[in-house]
């Protein structure tokens, strides 16, 4: 049974080319949602309660890779989209997330005083930066989760839990 990341992944371009199964539902849905008139399950987090919030599991960040490599090659934009390109716009993708936030004063978690299209702005300036960043790591040849992995435990080494407990110093700030 096909997952819904390889179903999205079967996507070419701006259409569904052929979904594995039930085709006209998938399909309907796809171009609904394209609209924008679908509300997704647990779209930005908002049908929780923020201490519930969990991601999906799907799309991984290798299948995000493959969407993305797909939607350059087929524009064939591979020939601007060197490293230090990449990283320009991923760059402006997060100065575009901090205007929404710019002098709104703190934000509680879960974005309580949100609109819905504000929500979806965000979700959508997030989304951004992150297809820049696995594209900039793709092109970089970092291994991205596994970088992820090995980036944590180096976190996790710096900052022991028994000493730092409750205080956001940084590490070069502990006498020892
Ligand atoms: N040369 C490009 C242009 C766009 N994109 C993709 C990756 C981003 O997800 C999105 C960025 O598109 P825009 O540059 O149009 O930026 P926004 O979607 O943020 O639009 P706006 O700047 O109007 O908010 O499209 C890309 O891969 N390569």
């Amino acid at each position: 049974m096909a997952t819904r990341s390889e179903e999205m992944l079967h996507m070419n371009g701006d259409a569904c080319v052929k979904p594995r199964e039930n085709g006209d539902a998938v399909n309907k849905h796809n171009e609904a949602a394209a609209r924008g008139d679908v509300n997704l399950p647990g779209q930005n987090g908002h049908s929780e309660l923020p201490e519930n919030f969990t991601f999906s599991s799907e799309p991984s960040l290798e299948d995000i890779r493959r969407m993305q490599a797909q939607f350059t090659e087929e524009r064939d934009w591979n020939q601007f989209h060197q490293p230090r390109n990449l990283l320009l716009a991923m760059v402006g993708e997060v100065g575009e997330v901090a205007e929404l936030f710019q002098w709104r004063g703190e934000v509680a978690e879960g974005l309580p005083d949100w609109t819905e299209s504000e929500r979806e702005h965000l979700a959508q300036e997030l989304s951004d930066v992150l297809i820049y960043l696995v594209e900039l790591a793709e092109k970089c040849h970092v291994d991205l989760p596994q970088a992820v992995l090995r980036k944590m435990a180096l976190n996790r080494l710096k900052y022991p839990a028994s000493k730092v407990h409750g205080s956001a110093k940084k590490y070069t700030e502990y006498q020892d």
